[in-house]
């Protein structure tokens, strides 16, 4: 059970900038498939289309092989789930459960044995009496899961579903959909604009920007193997430094990193850094030697500590050290250190970012 999604164009307005502009890309069978994107980067309109919720200007959406570009909503076999709860406030949990079914005119027994089964799959058995104000925000979206994949869906489409719960519950979540989709194997397509949920949970990752795709791929893939400038800084943290080619070698700031094998002498450079790929050191007591920067400010943010480092360039790169491994660094703001940069990936030209 794949999706297929073959040059999709969506203008809302006449003549305007496309929401989605030649979109492709292929969600795997049986795999969670994530669409990452800043705000306003058509993710959601792209659920849309895909659910049939709106109607492409043109291309094409193919559900396991059919093509459903103008098909009903109710015809593709799919599941959804918003970020808002989006439950009938004035039924029960199981009757909640149970729409879906009803309205396919299944026999009472069936519905009734298959909303217990989804009462256990959510681990909410005790809870089918309640309505969804009696609920927790956590609560109410396994209840808007259960009802979606009650219907057996060949697709499940997520809206930012944990979008409006607080970060706690939200990592709580993920794990949870995690064991869900490991259990059902359901094609899950899932919109977030978090990188770390969509690197953590999914298979495959399409990395949206402003109506296009960006890079298409394993979450591996997209975190190593950056292939836009994009894609590089939206990732991960990045710091961004310019510099040019010196010798082979990319000279950003008083940092040298690795350059591309096509770099040739002199030409513009930009080096994406991850902030746990640079090792910092304090320079002996003493020394006069040529640091990197000035520690600028210090930042304990759980088991790391956050370092922004700044060049003499003006420059400004965040750096991550674990906390025991900042206790034997010894650095306190103000002073000047050393770096040295694990890996980078380094783009070249002078480009805007
Ligand atoms: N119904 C609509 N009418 C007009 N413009 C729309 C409509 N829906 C979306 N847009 C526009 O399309 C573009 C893409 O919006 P979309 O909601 O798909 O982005 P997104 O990546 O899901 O963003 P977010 O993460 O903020 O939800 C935006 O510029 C938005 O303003």
């Amino acid at each position: 059970m794949s999706v297929i999604v073959e040059q999709l164009t969506k203008r809302f307005t006449t003549g305007g900038t496309p929401a989605v502009s030649d979109v492709s890309f292929h969600a795997p069978s049986g795999a969670i498939t994530t669409l990452l994107g800043p705000s306003g980067a058509g993710k959601s309109t792209l659920l849309r289309l895909i659910a049939g919720l709106e109607l492409p200007d043109s291309g094409s959406v193919r559900i396991e092989g059919i093509d459903c570009t103008h098909l009903p909503v109710q015809q593709r076999g799919i599941g959804v789930v918003f970020q808002s709860y989006a439950l009938f406030k004035h039924m029960t949990v199981r009757q909640n459960i149970a729409f879906g079914l009803e309205t396919r005119r299944l026999p009472r027994a069936d519905v009734e044995a298959r909303v217990d089964e989804m009462l256990r799959l959510i681990q909410l058995e005790d809870l089918g009496k309640r309505y969804p104000t009696q609920l927790s925000g956590g609560q109410r979206q396994r209840v808007a899961f259960a009802r979606a994949l009650a219907i057996r869906p060949k697709l499940l489409l997520l809206d930012e579903p944990f979008g409006a719960l607080d970060s706690r519950v939200r990592v709580e979540l993920r794990e949870w959909l995690h064991s869900l989709h490991e259990q059902t194997g359901v094609t899950t397509l899932l919109v977030t604009h978090d990188q770390e949920e969509a690197l953590e949970i999914s298979q495959h990752v399409v990395v949206l920007s402003e109506g296009r795709v960006a890079q298409a791929g394993p979450p591996e893939d997209i975190y190593d193997r950056p292939a836009t400038p994009f894609v590089a800084s939206f990732v991960g943290g990045t710091s961004v430094l310019r510099g040019h080619v010196r010798s082979g070698r990319a000279e950003v700031g008083t940092l040298v990193v690795q350059a591309p094998n096509s770099a040739r002498e002199g030409e513009a450079v930009h080096a994406f850094v991850r902030p746990h790929d640079i090792k910092l050191a304090k320079p002996p007591q003493g020394t006069s030697e040529p640091v990197t920067g000035r520690v600028e400010r210090l930042k304990s943010v759980g088991g790391y500590v956050k370092v922004l480092l700044k060049l003499p360039t003006g420059e400004t790169v965040t750096v991550e050290v674990p906390r025991s491994e900042f206790e034997n660094l010894g650095v306190v703001e103000g002073d000047r250190v050393h770096a040295d940069v694990r890996t980078a990936t380094v783009f070249l030209g002078d480009f805007a970012i």
